[in-house]
């Protein structure tokens, strides 16, 4: 149990809800089973006192997680760029005080367009290591300091980018808790917590934090490529924490992600934005085209139908289809993480068939058109429809490409319209699916045993991580997932949030992870 200091603490660091202060108490996230595996080297650095350690830099490591959301660095926004090299600073600095060594902070070049500032740089990616002792493993832990975009106006219950503590919900709210900041200064508070006890990582550690995962993840490919055999050399596994437990009760490792193809529809039309009581009728709305071509990419049954594309869709195996039945997940918790009834599905199989096999198209957004409070009677001159494509083996990214452009371009024809439009990649990041069953896999799910007393699931997810191929295929390793979070903590969403249990039984399960991996028998 944290000491009755700890809301002081806290209150000084301007991290709670004032008005729930006097009930504040953190709790100690206490292992159900504090485990002292039945292995030589495990015995040497019980996990009693690190998970003890943990828990008493509590409030530390909540600081850095402050201090750490507190920069917007959204990849998305260009006016927002300084702010993401900013974060890539605030990550450098800790790495150099907790001792990381060859800190390097790669520059990748221009962003290739389509961008509205041509010579917009791209953040640096920052490479680190801590220790190179050939006896040991060596572990690389990759995630990204970059975040979506959030604003108050969006429906947020305070400042997206100002950490809350809910004391009364023992959660942290902030854009970035989850996705992904958490987990990366997770990863650091874990080399924290062995320095103060003097205790020697069993493991030799990469760290490759980027800052455009949530755009593309552009440029890190070449990196990952060019440094295969020089940085990354000798690197026996790869893990990430970027992702979520499906529901909120168990814990799960993830063996699979859906790729992400996404695409913008630009119209444009007349010279400027014109008066609707002068123009409407008289002229070509671009606005209109678009949303006729929106139409046409799926239905409301979320079926997508551009031709071609189902049809370059793995077939579902019987031996496939025991594997969802297995998986501990309800229509409730979906309902209840999308806060509506809304699932087009009834049963589990069918939602996370839909989740994680096949693929989904998704409308995001419309630039240029008028989006404000009121009533605006402007037809605008220059929309740019904003929409995505969730891939799934064993469909071919640039196939996809074609069949997408060709189907825009199609339908506008037959549209007739004197208006101008052009479809384009913005950018794309392939699936993955691997085995589950290997060394980092195993240490893992001992890990996960002995911090939650129970057997994660193995999942697959919907979501995507362009560069987790790029890892598997240059750097010839395993690649596995472990996920901080829970499937209700809003990720991409208003009002983004990591439980406190998450964010320290997350640390324990990552330092337990590492214990576990070293004392494997695979180098
Ligand atoms: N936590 C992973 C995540 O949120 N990934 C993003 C990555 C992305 C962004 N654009 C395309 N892929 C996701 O939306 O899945
Ligand atoms: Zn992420
Ligand atoms: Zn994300």
């Amino acid at each position: 149990m944290f000491t009755g200091r700890q809301p002081a603490i806290l209150r000084k660091l301007g991290l709670v809800n004032l008005q729930l202060l006097p009930r504040l108490q953190l709790r100690t996230y206490a292992t159900s089973k504090l485990a002292v595996p039945n292995n030589q080297k495990m015995t040497e650095a019980p996990f009693k006192t690190l998970f003890e350690k943990i828990d008493q830099l509590g409030p530390r490591f909540i600081e850095h997680l402050s201090n750490a959301v507190a920069i917007p660095a959204v990849s998305a926004d260009e006016s927002l760029r300084p702010m993401v090299v900013k974060k890539a600073g605030f990550f450098r600095d800790q790495l150099e005080h907790l001792g990381f060594q060859d800190i390097q902070m790669r520059e990748l070049g221009v962003q290739p367009p389509p961008v509205e500032n041509p010579k917009l740089e791209l953040p640096p990616v920052v490479l680190a290591r801590y220790g190179t002792d050939p006896a040991k493993k060596t572990v690389l832990l990759y995630g990204h300091y970059d975040v979506q975009p959030a604003a108050l106006e969006d429906g947020w219950l305070s400042e997206p980018f100002k950490l809350v503590i809910d004391e009364e919900k023992q959660l942290m709210r902030a854009r970035g808790v989850t996705d992904d900041t958490g987990p990366v200064q997770g990863w650091l508070n874990v080399v924290d917590a062995h320095r103060e006890l003097g205790l020697e990582l069993p493991v030799n550690l990469v760290v490759c934090f980027e800052g455009m995962e949530e755009s593309g993840s552009i440029g890190l490919d070449k990196l990952i490529a060019d440094e295969a055999d020089k940085y990354f050399k000798g690197v026996d596994a790869v893990c990430i924490s970027d992702n979520y437990w499906l529901g909120t009760k168990k814990p799960v490792l993830t063996y699979g992600l859906r790729g992400c193809n996404y695409y913008q529809i630009v119209v444009e039309g007349p010279g400027a934005d014109l008066h609707s009581g002068i123009f409407g009728g008289v002229v070509a709305e671009p606005a209109i085209d678009l949303v006729k071509v929106f139409a046409s990419l799926v239905d409301s049954q979320g079926r997508i139908l551009i031709d071609g594309v189902n049809e370059m869709v793995a077939p579902v195996t019987e031996k496939e289809k025991e594997l969802y039945e297995k998986i501990d997940f309800t229509l409730d918790e979906m309902n209840a993480a999308s806060g509506s009834e809304t699932c087009l599905y009834d049963n589990k199989s069918d939602i996370l068939m839909h989740r994680w096999r096949f693929p989904s198209l998704s409308i995001h957004g419309l630039e240029g058109a008028f989006s404000s409070q009121g009533a605006k009677t402007v037809i605008p001159s220059r929309v740019v429809g904003k929409f995505s494509i969730r891939t799934v083996p064993d469909m071919d990214s640039a196939t996809l490409d074609k069949l997408v452009i060709d189907h825009c371009n199609k339908v506008f024809q037959s549209l007739g319209s004197p208006n101008t439009c052009r479809t384009e990649l913005i950018h794309d990041g392939a699936y993955w699916v691997s085995n589950p069953f290997n060394a980092s896999f195993t240490a893992a799910a001992k890990a996960t045993k002995a911090v939650h007393g129970v057997e994660p699931d193995f999942t697959r997810e919907g979501g995507s991580i362009p560069i987790t191929l790029t890892f598997e295929t240059q750097l010839k390793t395993d690649v596995m997932l472990l996920p901080m979070g829970r499937g209700d903590d809003g990720a991409h969403s208003i009002n983004e949030k990591l439980d406190l249990s998450n964010y320290f039984l997350g640390m324990k399960t990552m330092a337990a992870y590492l214990h576990y991996y070293a004392a494997s028998e695979t180098k």
